[in-house]
């Protein structure tokens, strides 16, 4: 039975950027569309934009029903009407915009108040001090912190030191969005709901488990952020640790928010640091040069449009990243977790796929080890490939075949996106599925050593061309037998 919605204001700090057009605004549209937001709720975007309530709903039509099933259009202007802009720039002395947001916000003390921080994060310490000092932050109130919390682990810390002394911990909701993705979930259910994957979940039957995010995008509009970011602060930090975090992490205790959040600190503090000369040989950064993509020619990284000219950062900033990474535990001892992510990739797919080991003694010629393949997007779906003896007399010949499960057949429910899930979780205040602050810094601690290298090199990263699958040296981290894997069966 589904519970009343109450009413609540969400402040969305970035409220103009990519984040909020691409993402934000379609999953709230999509909320209220299925009913879960109040009447009275309210939407209040800031960003620097100097534009009026009309304006920025003008600006949201345009950018964002394109992209959303608007089949009603009386719900589509319910949703719009809910709009307010303010503009605020953080970075000067700006008390006119302060001025409107608490004008906004006065009297609507009882509704549930939560600050969305979708600007670059070296803005959420400013932020937060301007709401307190404005006296606009209740007992009640929420804040969100995008991803990646800062760019190493001190700003991370200063950052939540920031945060923590305007916000308790219990009011910090750090969002993952991979963490609301329904496989990202059902990952947790197929490993500690089923007997049968525990006894064989470990080095002894894993060969290796390869973590893949392959985005066919680019970041045209994005270089203000992205020179700053680069692949491994933008996905690898957060989303792909988050992914190895929970195939890795031992079974909690209960499935609540303390118990998971301790196993994937664990897992975080298991992993083997790689520094010095090792970043050399068990990471691989490129970027994108022109190439075909989506069966359109697209600009290369640097020539990307924008309204700022590139400067040496974007000549150095990597858009693929690729690590050989290992978890020194007792479970996972010498099993290498490849984690890989890049922009302009052929295709747009995220999954993880656990490569076991071959039969210790094989009878039949042409016997292939299972593997489990778990799809995050598109069509989410599970498939174990196992062996079967191709139909007909004669030679036993084998052949991989999937026992497949797609959510989209076995599920008639719409599989809502992440972010619908999240800001929902947000607004009713259950903070299971975001992170932990020592869980942010741990991931820090391991990311941070790659970077250094990263950054004392001066260097360009590997180039390859857009609509390929990345640098030739990518292809080099992976062992010999994954790769006969990719050239038998390709996916
Ligand atoms: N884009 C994505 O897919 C994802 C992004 N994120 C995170 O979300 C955050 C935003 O990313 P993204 O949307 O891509 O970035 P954009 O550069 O597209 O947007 C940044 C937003 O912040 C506002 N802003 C920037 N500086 C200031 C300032 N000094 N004062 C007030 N507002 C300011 C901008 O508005 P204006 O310029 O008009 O002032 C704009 O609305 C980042 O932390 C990013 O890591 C996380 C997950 C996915
Ligand atoms: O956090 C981010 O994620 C998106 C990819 O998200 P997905 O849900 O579409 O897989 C990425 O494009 C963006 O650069 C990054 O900031």
């Amino acid at each position: 039975m589904s519970e009343t919605p109450q009413s609540a204001d969400l402040i969305v700090f970035g409220g103009t950027g990519d984040l909020s057009m691409r993402k934000l605004f379609p999953a709230l549209y999509h909320c209220d569309r299925d009913g879960r937001l109040a009447p009275e709720t309210r939407i209040i975007a800031m960003s620097r934009g100097g534009l009026d309530d009309a304006d920025f709903r003008g600006k949201v039509d345009a950018e964002v029903r394109g992209s959303v099933p608007v089949d009603d259009l009386d719900t589509w202007q319910r949703f719009l009407d809910r709009l307010h802009h303010v503009s605020v720039d953080i970075s000067g002395e700006d008390a006119t915009g302060w001025a409107a947001l608490t004008a906004l916000l006065a009297g609507h003390e009882q509704r549930s108040r939560v600050f969305y921080l979708a600007s670059p994060p070296m803005t959420f310490g400013p932020f937060c001090r301007e709401l307190h000092r404005a006296g606009l932050v209740t007992p009640a109130s929420r804040v969100v912190l995008e991803k990646p919390l800062g760019r190493d682990l001190a700003s991370a810390q200063r950052i939540n030191d920031e945060v923590g002394a305007i916000f308790d911990e219990e009011q910090i909701y750090r969002i993952d969005h991979y963490l609301g993705k329904e496989t990202v979930q059902n990952l947790l259910v197929l490993r500690f709901a089923n007997a049968f994957l525990e006894p064989i979940w470990n080095s002894l039957w894993i060969d290796h488990v390869q973590i893949t995010v392959a985005e066919t995008v680019g970041t045209p509009g994005r270089r203000g952020y992205y020179d700053h970011a680069g692949a491994l602060r933008d996905m690898v930090q957060n989303h792909l640790l988050q992914l190895l975090c929970l195939v890795a992490m031992e079974p909690p205790s209960r499935n609540d928010r303390e118990s998971i959040r301790d196993e994937k600190v664990k897992v975080l503090e298991s992993l083997r640091a790689i520094t010095g000369g090792e970043v050399d040989r068990f990471t691989v950064r490129g970027q994108y040069t022109a190439g075909e993509s989506g069966g359109v020619q697209v600009p290369g990284y640097l020539d990307e449009p924008d309204n700022t000219a590139p400067t040496d950062a974007s000549h150095r900033v990597e858009t693929f990243a690729a690590i050989r990474a290992e978890v020194k535990n007792w479970r996972w001892a010498g099993v290498p977790f490849y984690l890989r992510t890049g922009k302009r990739m052929p295709d747009r797919y995220s999954e993880i796929v656990v490569q076991f080991k071959d039969v210790p003694h094989s009878i039949f010629p042409g016997s292939t080890p299972n593997r489990l393949v778990l799809r995050l997007q598109p069509s989410e779906g599970i498939k174990l490939h196992i062996m079967a003896k191709e139909p007909g007399a004669g030679e036993v010949a084998l052949k991989p075949v999937p026992l497949s499960l797609s959510f989209a057949e076995t599920f008639t429910t719409r599989v809502p996106e992440a972010y619908e899930r999240l800001l929902m979780d947000v607004l009713t205040g259950n903070p299971t599925l975001f992170m932990r602050r020592d869980e942010v810094a741990a991931a820090w601690r391991w990311i941070d050593p790659i970077l250094g290298a990263w950054e004392s090199y001066g260097t360009a990263p590997e180039p390859y061309p857009a609509g390929s699958s990345g640098p030739a040296g990518a292809h080099e981290l992976v062992s010999r037998s994954d790769r006969a894997w990719h050239e038998e069966y390709p996916a």
